[in-house]
């Protein structure tokens, strides 16, 4: 955490809700805003250029660069939830529900509850 972080604020929040704050503002002076303008499909088209840059950078080795491509990929997330509606709390409480559960043990529980998929 930064020093500006607490824990009802986070950096992510912080992002969120100025991400959030660009709907309706002018896409020539913001960014999100213009993103926001081109709609639905081209925020996920985005993230997905996004995520495949911080891959290669992972695959290259380049922590650096897989640093600013992870902060590019967030953003972009952030723009992706805010156009969905979707509030960073709502993702969180799933994270926090799923604390302490492995991921092995739940795919198992999985295959029983849902044929297997
Ligand atoms: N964190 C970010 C952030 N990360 C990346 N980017 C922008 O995301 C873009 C990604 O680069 P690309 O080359 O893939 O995009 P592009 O070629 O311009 O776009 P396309 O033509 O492909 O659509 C760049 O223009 C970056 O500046 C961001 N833009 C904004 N923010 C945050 O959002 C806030 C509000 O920004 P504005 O909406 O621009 O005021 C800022 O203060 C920042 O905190």
């Amino acid at each position: 955490m930064s020093g500006d972080d607490t824990a009802d604020s986070t950096v992510l929040d912080r992002l969120y809700e100025t991400v959030d704050s660009r709907r309706g503002q002018d896409p020539a002076t913001s960014y999100t805003a213009k993103l926001f303008s081109r709609g639905t499909a081209k925020i996920a088209q985005k993230l997905g250029e996004e995520a495949v840059e911080a891959v290669i950078e992972a695959m290259r080795g380049d922590k650096r660069k897989l640093s600013e491509e992870s902060a590019d990929l967030l953003y972009h997330l952030m723009v992706l939830w805010a156009d969905a509606g979707i509030k960073p709390a709502e993702v969180y409480a799933i994270l926090a529900a799923r604390e302490g559960i492995s991921g092995i043990a739940e795919k198992e529980q999985r295959k029983h509850t849902s044929g297997g998929n």
